[in-house]
């Protein structure tokens, strides 16, 4: 049962180092795709231990309007495919879910019907048009108004020709992935050629890969910035969803703080997932870090905060980590500076000037970069933190709301996106 948190939310102070061993959620990115491809699978398959939150949820809605079947009754999701039968005029609520609004339009133009996108008021400012553009130079008619943004409806036939196209993937791995992900339900397959600055996120797109290799699909990714999908059958599978290593950052970065140590059990040994480098950044940053039979355990500084060294390094592959490894650059004792992550201005808000204005609003020494942001030490106060419906700007929050008393996190409840009843949680740690 989910307890509506106080907004603005008083974020827990760690007034003593905490001492945590937890089991966390399954990964968005995992159980999204996994949804995606047993839909286009050859026949029924069991996501187990399947993320249940917003954007997974709006992920199972998607495909079970379009003439899938998602059971989200229990823990494991049972998936029965799509089936070839027309659709009626469906409408997808992609929220504000980029794995919704990126990797289904794909799937709409293999449904026999109309498909109408829309989402959050912010979501309509955030990109799609590239692949909506591919999708059309595939052989998918869509109507967005020449907007090349949401609201847009995908006139699916039940067959996209597919074959070679050229994209620009700079402000976001996901239109990649979205391709690769359909591509071999369509006649001729996908090649995707991305030309423009350099894909961010790109162990995203690896991780597509992984998923679709996995499942018996040919993926030809031998030259740079070029992926080529063959045209086959997507085998159905049960999976077994891993915890979300991304999710796992505040949680770590609570051992960090505290100068506790937290262990986040059934740590992967190998992944795909970006967050896995969380070790490394924690690691530089002054933490100690180990992997136990339990999971993996980060111990933070003897004097919590006041020991963390800044940080200089370059996100452009793992950007959603940005918001809590900046909370963590604003409580370290030396500068830091976040490069490479231009993109994220188009995440679930412009992360680098919400990071800056809400960081600079309680005290922080923090200068935004066209790409990044420059962080150096001062003395934090309490305040309200503003979130901006991005889950993980709550995440930044509450991290500095460990260290500094007094801050309020405003609606603490966006992290509903990617993890269920985080405050609950969060709170039963402090
Ligand atoms: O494919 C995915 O599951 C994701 C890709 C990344 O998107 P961008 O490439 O837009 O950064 C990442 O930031 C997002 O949280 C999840
Ligand atoms: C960028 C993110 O999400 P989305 O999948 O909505 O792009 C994120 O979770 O940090």
């Amino acid at each position: 049962m989910s307890t509506a948190a106080a907004d603005p939310w008083p974020a827990p102070v760690a007034t003593e180092p905490v001492d945590a061993v937890v089991s966390l959620p399954g990964s968005k990115s995992l159980t999204n795709r996994a949804l995606v491809l047993a839909a286009l699978a050859d026949g029924p398959s069991v996501v187990r231990r399947a993320l249940r939150s917003r954007d997974t949820e709006l992920m199972a809605r998607a495909l079970t309007s379009m003439g899938a079947h998602v059971d989200t009754s229990g823990d494991d999701w049972a998936v029965t495919p799509l089936s070839t039968a027309a659709a009626d005029r469906v409408e997808v609520d992609c929220g504000l879910a980029g794995t919704v609004m990126r990797f289904v339009p794909p799937v709409a133009g293999l449904v026999d019907g109309d498909v109408a996108f829309d989402g959050d008021p912010h979501m309509r400012n955030r990109p799609v048009g590239e692949v909506l553009a591919a999708l059309v130079a595939l052989g998918v008619r869509i109507d967005d108004g020449g907007r090349g943004s949401l609201p847009f409806t995908v006139h699916g036939t039940g067959t996209v020709p597919g074959g070679t196209v050229v994209i620009d993937a700079s402000a976001s791995s996901q239109f990649v992935s979205a391709l690769l992900l359909a591509g071999a339900r369509f006649e001729h397959g996908v090649d995707v050629r991305h030309d423009g600055k350099p894909v961010p996120s790109l162990p995203h797109v690896e991780m597509t890969i992984a998923m679709l290799r996995d499942r018996g699909v040919a993926v030809d990714d031998s030259d740079a910035n070029r992926w080529a999908v063959a045209p086959g059958a997507i085998a159905a599978r049960d999976e077994a969803i891993e915890p979300d290593l991304s999710n796992a950052a505040p949680f770590l970065a609570l051992a960090a703080v505290s100068g506790g140590s937290v262990t986040v059990r059934d740590w992967p040994t190998s992944t795909t997932q970006p967050g896995d480098a969380l070790r490394d950044l924690l690691a530089q940053m002054g933490c100690r870090v180990e992997r136990l039979a339990e999971g993996l355990r980060v111990t933070g500084p003897a004097d919590g905060h006041r020991g963390l060294v800044g940080l200089d390094a370059d996100l452009h592959d793992v950007g959603e980590l940005t918001p809590a490894v900046a909370a963590l650059c604003a409580l370290a004792s030396t500068p830091s500076h976040l490069r490479g992550i231009a993109h994220i201005r188009g995440h679930e808000t412009d992360r680098l000037a919400a990071l800056a204005k809400e960081l600079g609003g309680i005290g922080a020494d923090v200068v935004e970069h066209p790409d990044g942001l420059s962080l150096r030490p001062a003395a934090l106060t309490g305040g309200v933190f503003h979130t901006y419906a991005d889950h993980r700007m709550a995440h930044a929050g509450v991290i500095v709301g460990a260290a500094v008393p007094g801050v309020l996190v405003e609606n603490v409840a966006t992290t509903s996106k990617t993890f269920p009843d985080f405050a609950a949680f969060w709170s039963g740690l402090l």
